[in-house]
């Protein structure tokens, strides 16, 4: 949040409340529809009751029929309005509601989206699971009881105060003190009261999303290691201490409530109070008192609503923060000022490049340089560590580079959108992600377009098990495909890289999962697929390592040796030594 004390509460209060109302500026028609017929509710409310004393009081007096007829109108039509309008009201504040609520969850995918690429890698996803979905549910109560009940609140204190007026100042006054009290001093004393208990609410909450997203997705390490009790009672402790919070703002909302209702039915007694003398001095006639005494306790309903209102709005004002706070994160790969679109591929030149991750001792990579252009395969070799990953990253766009080091067709990527040349690569890696869907939906997220799955499946060797089953293409992966075999999902994956049809294609270690032969032969596969596409696949095992045009032997974050295949094996270097290795651990392995 920008020049705001960190220190001062209220000012991060003021700011993110702020900032929650600029969501609804584009719906301030909505907004005000629904601010009038909160008011004319209220309005209904207090000439029903209005009219009811009148009509009761007048009624003691046996006058004849025609004098109550009036008032007998007056209740109906208050009393069929209040409920109309008050359906309304709900239906309006509702529906605005439920727009800015999306409004506000495209915000924030919007937000967080340009951090994924090395932004949110200290944040657990339970984190981000509590932002995108509890957090802003919870501000459902800033927009619903903060907008419009406030200010609804505001004109019929001032409207009932001056209507009383008429008939007494001191009466006027107490009715006025009442409101105010309970509108006002209460609001404020309980939202300084809860809004320490909301933060600590939003945080139990969080760390509760966290532990359960943790405790699933690490359920059969869980149950391997036999801690399921140690991590039960990691989540019973997360649960009480989110309960406690809950019930501790539970016991003001109640507090609150109960101390409005107390103050209206106290100002009822010195409205009497103040009013009976007068009555009987005959300043002001017993009918009218009766008017008063109703028109009281009706102008409190929408006042009493704001002490407890304003427990929830703490609450969102809370999880509104969680919200900015993780929105705001600076984005690691800031975009240029005015970046030039990327729609082709004709080379990929990376020049001296150097690269050291933010508090580490040394270089991941270390005046790197290669240049790929169309249809030519590249591997990057090397032990583990040694930088091949970092390397598809910078390529990836998703790790910052200084400007003059990686050029896309000529043009320095410091300049480039980093969407747009996101846009130009397809990535294949073992880790990549198959959704909760079917198959036929997982490939469609690759090119919805394309209607020739069937060929590219035939092409990666998966028709003959699709035939097996039964629903074949409309087959449901489980999730993150943990219903297919190493083999199958490999293959997949690659049929989905295919179809995304791009013209850079990006592989970290891609089948390193699979036994030699399938590896071997995913690899020939992957080779031969679009023969104008140009591949780097960064990779420790050497296989079919003589189909490559260029091959980069990473050590240390240096390229210490490039070539061909058979150029590598002659200069007796580490890539030798590596493929001596290899070749004989897979004798041994036979
Ligand atoms: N996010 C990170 N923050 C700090 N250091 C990192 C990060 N990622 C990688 N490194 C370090 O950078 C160096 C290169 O890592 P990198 O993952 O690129 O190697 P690699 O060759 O791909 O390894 P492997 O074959 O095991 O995947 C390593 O020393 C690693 O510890």
């Amino acid at each position: 949040m920008n020049a705001v004390d960190l220190a001062d509460p209220a000012a991060i209060s003021t700011e993110v409340s702020r900032r929650l109302l600029s969501f609804a500026r584009p719906y301030w028609k909505e907004i005000s529809l629904s601010m009038l017929l909160s008011l004319a509710t209220t309005a209904a409310n207090i000439g029903m009751m209005g009219t009811s004393a009148y009509l009761i009081a007048t009624a003691a007096l046996q006058p004849s029929i025609a004098v109550l007829q009036v008032a007998i109108v007056g209740v109906r039509t208050f009393g069929i309005s209040r409920g109309v309008f008050r359906y309304l009201e709900r239906l309006v504040s509702h529906s605005v509601n439920f727009k800015l609520l999306s409004e506000l969850r495209g915000w924030f995918f919007r937000a967080i989206e340009p951090l994924v690429p090395g932004g949110v890698e200290d944040l657990k996803s339970g984190n981000l699971l509590a932002g995108s979905v509890q957090d802003i549910e919870t501000l459902e109560d800033f927009y619903v009881r903060g907008i419009a009940p406030p200010i609804a609140a505001a004109i019929v204190t001032t409207g009932v105060s001056l209507f009383t007026l008429q008939y007494s100042i001191s009466m006027a006054g107490m009715l006025a003190i009442g409101l105010i009290l309970t509108g006002l001093v209460l609001s404020l004393q309980i939202r300084s009261i809860t809004s320490r208990l909301s933060r600590a609410r939003i945080q139990t909450r969080t760390r509760l999303s966290e532990l359960a997203v943790e405790t699933i997705d690490g359920a059969a390490e869980i149950l391997m290691a036999n801690t399921v009790d140690a991590h039960l009672q990691k989540i019973k402790t997360g649960s009480r201490q989110a309960k406690d919070a809950s019930l501790s703002l539970s016991i003001w909302y109640s507090i609150s409530l109960g101390t409005g209702t107390l103050i209206s039915n106290l100002t009822l007694v010195g409205i009497l109070y103040l009013g009976i003398p007068l009555v009987r001095s005959g300043q002001i006639d017993g009918v009218s008192l009766a008017v008063l005494a109703l028109i009281t306790l009706a102008s409190f309903e929408p006042i009493n609503l704001l002490p407890s209102a304003t427990v929830k709005i703490e609450t969102s004002l809370a999880a509104a923060r969680r919200l900015f706070d993780l929105a705001d994160r600076p984005v690691p790969i800031p975009e240029p000022i005015h970046p030039e679109n990327i729609t082709h591929f004709s080379n990929l030149t990376i020049r001296h490049l150097n690269f050291t991750y933010p508090g580490a001792q040394k270089p991941a990579l270390f005046d790197v340089s290669l240049q790929i252009t169309p249809g030519k395969r590249i591997a990057i070799v090397g032990p583990s560590g040694s930088g091949k990953t970092t390397l598809l990253n910078i390529i990836q766009h998703n790790l910052p580079v200084l400007s003059d080091t990686v050029f896309w067709n000529g043009k320095d990527a410091c300049e480039l959108d980093g969407y747009s040349i996101r846009g130009l690569i397809g990535v294949l890696s073992q880790n990549a992600y198959l959704f909760s869907t079917s198959i036929k939906e997982n490939l469609k997220l690759a090119n919805s377009y394309n209607p020739n799955f069937q060929s590219i499946l035939e092409e990666v060797g998966l028709t003959a098990w699709l035939n097996s089953l039964p629903n074949g293409l409309d087959t449901w992966l489980g999730d993150n495909g943990s219903q297919l075999s190493g083999g199958e999902r490999q293959r997949l994956l690659l049929a989905r890289t295919i179809l995304l049809n791009r013209p850079l294609l990006l592989a970290d270690e891609p089948f390193a999962n699979l036994d030699l032969a399938s590896e071997d032969k995913l690899l020939h596969l992957l080779l031969q697929c679009q023969p104008n596409c140009a591949q780097i696949i960064a990779t420790h095992r050497l296989t079919g390592m003589h189909l490559y045009d260029e091959i980069l032997v990473l050590d240390d974050g240096k390229i210490v040796e490039r070539g061909t295949h058979t150029d590598l094996l002659i200069t007796q270097g580490l890539y030798r030594r590596l493929w001596e290795q290899q070749t004989n651990l897979i004798f041994f392995d036979r």
